[in-house]
């Protein structure tokens, strides 16, 4: 069996909201196929994936070195041990040869979505959902939960949205069965961002929640300040404070603010991620890690990622990733994360759950469907069958 074909395709996403550090004006993203020769049904196997919003489309980088690796590679070299199934360690490996360490940039984007397609087509060939396959074979023995918890992200700033239109559009997420809710902060004064905070934290009943999110905008003095004024709040999250890259700075606002923090949407390694747990301070029995595998080389190097942090006495439960895609939900449905990022409102059709899947007390349940799912969410696999069928 073989990969005969990988397609890329890049894709608006774009919108009028803005966070703290960049609006969304020219936002695209990288859809891509992995075409193999395997017939099931009478057609081929083909996997899917795609990056999250923030870091644009990939296809240039894509095109000049990671396709053609492995479409070139003997065959024979990207299998499994069974000889019957594709292997994302060999086919990575492939991908990363005449790589230097380090110095990720946007590689890490390029490689973690065709590594996405690689995973679906695997679990489609193996007939299971991808969540079930990574239980079996990573999960050592703790068996599959596909109820798994998602919060609401948007509260962006946004051209004309006052007070009242930031109110309404948590009050529909909530509506929707969502828990916990998250907004942009960073983008106005503190003071009109603890304005903005009190309009929605009174929306919310018993059980709910609101998180921020500050997009790396401050620098320490700032990242402080607001800690200090954001302690008043019973907050689900703080959010990247400062520069993904600034682990004194995150370790320092740790010395202050005594609530959960969230970071790692912008680490795009192991490495990376290693040294925020050995040198930013986050704290295992609160904080939150929101390392995104779209984002960052893929599952394969979100399993070094799981077993690095197990190493540093961190369970995967800390973990909500950034994203808002239905990979990341396989995998902690799959290996016990915490739960995963949701955009009700934005980035469609690419976000969000096979049709037909509802938000309850915060948790959705995910369908038994092959692969990743995409095949249960019918306007986003029009898009993909569009791009290879
Ligand atoms: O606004 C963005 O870039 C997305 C983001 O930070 C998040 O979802 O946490
Ligand atoms: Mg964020």
């Amino acid at each position: 069996m073989k990969i005969v074909d990988i397609v890329e395709s890049t894709r608006p996403i774009k919108s009028d909201i803005r966070n703290a550090y960049i609006d969304f004006s020219k936002m695209t993203l990288s859809l891509v196929a992995v075409v193999t020769d395997v017939i099931q049904d009478g057609k081929p196997v083909i996997g899917y994936g795609f990056n999250s919003n923030g870091r644009y489309g990939q296809g240039a980088l894509m095109r000049d070195r990671f396709i053609p690796r492995v479409l070139e590679a003997d065959p024979a070299s990207l299998v499994d041990d069974t000889g019957d199934n594709l292997c994302p360690h060999k086919i990575w490996a492939r991908m990363m040869i005449n790589e230097k360490p380090g110095g990720h940039g946007e590689r890490s984007v390029a490689v973690g979505t065709i590594d996405m397609a690689v995973w679906d087509a695997v679990a489609k060939i193996a007939g299971k959902p991808l969540y079930q396959l990574l239980a079996e074979r990573y999960g050592n023995g703790k068996p599959a939960n596909p109820r798994v918890f998602v919060y609401a992200a948007g509260g962006y700033y946004y051209p004309g949205k006052g007070l009242d239109g930031l109110r309404k559009e948590m009050e529909s997420y909530l509506a929707r069965g969502y828990s916990v809710v998250k907004m942009k902060i960073g983008g106005a004064t503190l003071a009109d961002d603890c304005e903005r905070i009190e309009s929605v934290l009174k929306i919310l009943g018993p059980g709910q929640q609101l998180a921020v999110d500050a997009n790396g905008r401050f620098d320490l003095k700032t990242a402080v300040d607001y800690g200090r004024a954001l302690s008043q709040y019973p907050l689900f999250w703080y959010e990247e404070a400062g520069d993904p890259l600034d682990y004194e700075l995150q370790a320092k606002l740790g010395e202050v603010y005594q609530g959960p923090m969230a970071t790692g949407e912008n680490l795009f390694s192991m490495q990376d991620a290693r040294n925020l747990i050995r040198h930013g301070g986050m704290r295992p029995d609160r904080d939150w890690l929101q390392f995104d595998c779209a984002l960052s080389y893929g599952l394969v190097e979100y399993l070094r990622t799981l077993d690095m942090l197990k190493d540093h006495g961190w369970s995967p439960s800390r973990c909500i990733p950034h994203g808002g895609h239905q990979m990341s939900l396989a995998i902690a449905a799959g290996l016990g994360l915490g739960g995963n990022e949701s955009y009700p409102d934005l980035f469609q059709p690419y976000g969000g759950f096979p049709d037909g899947v509802k938000v309850e007390n915060g948790y959705v349940t995910l369908p038994a469907l092959p692969g990743i799912g995409f095949e249960g969410k019918s306007d986003l696999i029009a898009e993909m069958r569009a791009l290879a069928s």
